[in-house]
């Protein structure tokens, strides 16, 4: 879970770069002294010293360069203080944050004056308890010592802790160090936009796009009772941020204690769903749950291509916890041929894992031997779920040839239905949000495991989890 968030300032919540181009202009305009051309781009990579000396020689003034160099800290005092803009979309974003008790620093390589005047007028100095400049850090931003002392005064560990940066090597040093970093386009390193994206845990073009509602969709069943299928998606959904959107592929009969009946829509009716909700609001990620014959397993391979959907989690469910057959026994093989290759990960349990990998699971090794099998059989990342069967809580990512475990508390809770849906619909609302897949899943767990502890307890068989047991506020009592 996120606990705290440190800020770079210049190109990042202020659009200030810009001044560090224009200052040797606007000093020699001051003098009567007409720039060359490209000016801006010589003394860009200079110290202020070194410009200094630099339009002393190039220009021939009479001034010492201790005074030019007075006169161009007072120039780039006086923008701070009179019209450095904020960046579209800042005032939101800290907004945000403070409203979901995110305490926020600033990490600057600027000092400390000049931030303060411009945070002053711009009425932003309430977000921030503290500023942290590289030069009290005793090292730039090519070392990991400002993020860290700012991530300690928050109180949260680096992997907890975001980081907003717009130049290379500063996402890099906070990559490293194992902050979340969130990269943003700046026209003065535009040059570099390709690496951060790459680097950064997410990326986006202004705060405006990252601001913005993301949106899911689940393709899945209807489930009567409320507890799994398309219900539990769209609670979790709602419940993890994103707007949530549903294309139904049956409905079922059901409550806690079983499945009496199921009725499936046509393939042309669930294309006919997909359509109308892809062309018009696109989802940022789409979750696969409940789909029980061949024909609507391969109406939805076809439209996701067709609309190149992005992001998707396929719950390979075949059996629900009450113990109902929710698949057919020959829409297996094209589930594995036409849905999860397009899986940018998949979530079987261990039952429906021992089908995927042919072969029987009965310890963690057996997991990791599976999931490995999966995973070079579809080429899709496999999260393995303990679930039930074997340890509860403890959950095997597999991808990129490596292993990683999710190890959850196990809390003790007989009510799991719809445990599966809840899992693969909330990592698909992380995915939309822009986390990685290691850190959605994380979020997901952490979410589960909130949902579970609340210890909702309805209907005669396993219940229901309570989903909305984060969301609070005045229309909640
Ligand atoms: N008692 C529990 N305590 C904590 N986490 C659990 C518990 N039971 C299941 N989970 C978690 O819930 C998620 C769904 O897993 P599982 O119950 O195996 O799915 P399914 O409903 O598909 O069988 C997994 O992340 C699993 O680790
Ligand atoms: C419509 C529908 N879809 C899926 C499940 C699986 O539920 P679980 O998450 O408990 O395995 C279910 N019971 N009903």
């Amino acid at each position: 879970m996120i606990k705290g968030a440190i800020f770079d300032v210049d190109g990042t919540l202020l659009d200030s770069m810009g001044i560090w181009k224009d200052v040797g202009v606007r000093y020699l305009n001051s003098i009567g002294i007409e720039a060359e051309p490209d000016l801006g781009n010589i003394l860009f990579t200079m110290s202020i010293q070194e410009g200094a000396q630099y339009v002393k020689e190039h220009y021939h003034l009479s001034q010492e360069t201790d005074e030019i160099e007075q006169n161009v800290l007072d120039i780039i005092s006086d923008y701070y203080k009179e019209t450095a803009p904020l960046k579209s979309g800042a005032v939101e974003l800290l907004e945000k944050l403070r409203n979901s008790n995110i305490p926020m620093t600033i990490a600057s390589s600027n000092n400390k004056k000049e931030i303060e005047m411009a945070f002053e007028r711009l009425e932003i100095a309430k977000y921030f308890d503290r500023i942290f400049t590289c030069e009290e850090a005793g090292a730039g931003k090519t070392k990991p010592d400002i993020y860290l002392q700012a991530a300690e005064y928050l109180g949260s560990r680096p992997e907890e802790t975001l980081v907003f940066e717009d130049v290379i090597h500063a996402v890099r040093t906070a990559k490293k160090a194992g902050f979340q970093v969130i990269g943003i386009y700046d026209e003065a390193s535009k040059d570099d936009q390709e690496e951060i994206q790459r680097e950064a845990d997410c990326y986006c073009r202004d705060w405006r796009e990252l601001m913005k509602k993301k949106t899911a969709l689940t393709i899945a069943g209807s489930d009567s009772s409320g507890g799994a299928g398309i219900q539990a998606d769209i609670k979790t959904m709602q419940a993890n941020g994103v707007y949530a959107m549903s294309a139904i592929t049956a409905l079922t009969a059901q409550n806690t204690t079983g499945v009496t009946g199921i009725m499936e829509v046509s393939p042309e009716f669930l294309e006919n769903q997909l359509d109308a909700v892809i062309t018009d609001i696109r989802p940022d990620a789409v979750k696969i749950g409940m789909v029980s014959s061949e024909k609507l397993i391969k109406t939805i391979s076809k439209k996701l291509k067709e609309h190149h959907a992005e992001n998707i989690v396929v719950d390979p469910v075949m059996v629900a916890t009450s113990g109902s057959r929710l698949i057919s026994e020959n829409a297996i093989e094209t589930l594995k041929t036409q849905l999860l290759p397009m899986a940018s990960v998949i979530t079987p349990n261990i039952p429906e894992a021992e089908v995927l990998a042919e072969m029987e699971i009965r310890s963690e090794k057996d997991m990791v031997e599976a999931a490995k099998k999966i995973n070079e059989m579809y080429h899709c990342a496999v999260l393995c779920k303990g679930g039930h069967s074997l340890n509860d809580a403890n959950d095997l990512l597999y991808q990129n040839g490596k292993a990683t475990w999710f190890r959850g508390k196990r809390i003790n809770n007989p009510n799991t239905h719809g445990t599966g849906c809840t899992l693969s619909s909330a990592i698909a609302s992380n995915l939309a949000k822009g986390y990685s897949l290691e850190e959605s899943i994380h979020r997901a767990k952490e979410y589960i495991s909130g949902a579970l502890a609340a210890m909702l307890d309805l209907g005669k068989g396993s219940g229901p989890m309570d989903h909305g047991f984060e969301i609070r506020g005045r229309f909640g009592i």
